[in-house]
């Protein structure tokens, strides 16, 4: 039978080195009296392209830290190692070649017999993928939740976030007891455009209205939205009857200067709304659905009335 060589004496130095230096994970090791490295893993020039020897101090660290989040991660690490705390941190390290890659720290505090700390030790892991991934997830996210609020033919607001703003602008002018207006518009004969142009055309002529809506709505405060086929919706918080009325008006005169053809109009043979305006000062009790209500019989008022025009009016609940 063949003789086994004898085991071979093995140090165990030199176990945890390979096994530390084939890893993922790139240690190190800083001494904190000098604030130098005093090891760092070889696999760092694979990752960042530095050479291990170029890790002198902990200013080489703090210099290739993405400046945006240098102060914010440099702050928390001293003050956690100070304190004796484990920690983890994620930012973009500077390479060699002067790109940023997404990296973790996690880190070690080890403390002397005092209980002061005596040395940092830890990892480096590359999370630039996920990192990645994460703020595309991130930018899509944002952009579904924009689309949801959005309708998708003009482009302004939809039901759902007028909804939502009402609420807001509602519950803000009850607390604060200040106006809130309302505009609701409807365009003229719009069942005739569609008849006599086609529903692409039609389709083109709400556009071009929420477009002008827009236009004259512009205050970071008002919003314009499609309340649902050829309706339109106007919150304007903080503003009384008197500014909601000029508002309509202005609108309507845009409009006017427009002259979206409408060859079945008796006004001028273009396109023209019916808006009811209505405003209030919310008090305790009442509820915004009612408001929605009643400034939609001033709209049908206006229609009634012979159409093209605003009825404006203080709404009593
Ligand atoms: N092109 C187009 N038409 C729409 C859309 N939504 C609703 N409509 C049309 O809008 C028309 C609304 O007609 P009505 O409610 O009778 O109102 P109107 O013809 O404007 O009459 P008045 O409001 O009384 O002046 C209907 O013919 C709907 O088909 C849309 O997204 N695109």
């Amino acid at each position: 039978m063949p003789q086994l060589p004898p085991p071979q004496p093995f140090d165990q130095d030199d176990i945890y080195r390979t096994l530390l230096e084939s890893t993922q994970a790139i240690p190190w090791k800083i001494d904190w009296a000098s604030q130098r490295y005093v090891y760092v893993g070889p696999q760092i020039e694979a990752l960042l392209g530095w050479r291990t020897d170029d890790w002198g101090t902990v200013q080489d660290w703090i210099d290739r830290i993405h400046p945006d989040e240098r102060d914010q991660v440099v702050r928390r690490c001293v003050e956690l190692s100070q304190a004796g705390v484990d920690h983890e941190a994620d930012y973009r390290a500077l390479t060699a070649d002067q790109r940023y890659v997404w990296v973790r720290e996690t880190v070690h505090v080890l403390r002397n017999a005092q209980g002061g700390t005596e040395a940092l030790v830890g990892f480096i892991f590359d999370i630039h993928e996920r990192k990645q991934t994460e703020q595309r997830l991130l930018a899509l996210q944002r952009e579904l939740q924009a689309l949801s609020y959005q309708d998708s033919l003009t482009r302004v607001a939809n039901r759902r976030r007028f909804d939502e703003a009402l609420e807001q602008a509602w519950a803000q002018a009850q607390a604060t007891q200040t106006p809130l207006s309302l505009l609701v518009l409807d365009i003229d004969f719009f069942k005739q455009l569609n008849d006599c142009y086609g529903h692409q055309t039609g389709d083109q002529a709400l556009v071009q209205v929420a477009q002008a809506l827009a236009q004259v709505c512009d205050k970071c405060n008002d919003l314009v939205a499609r309340y649902g086929g050829e309706e339109f919706v106007v919150l304007l918080p903080k503003v009384g009857l008197d500014i909601a009325r000029q508002v309509a008006e202005r609108f309507r005169r845009l409009l006017q200067e427009q002259a979206i053809p409408h060859a079945r109009s008796p006004f001028g043979q273009q396109v023209t709304v019916s808006i009811g305006a209505g405003s209030l000062v919310p008090q305790p009790g009442q509820d915004c659905a009612g408001f929605v209500h009643a400034v939609d019989q001033l709209l049908y008022a206006a229609k009634n009335a012979g159409r093209n025009r605003v009825v404006a009016q203080a709404v009593l609940l």
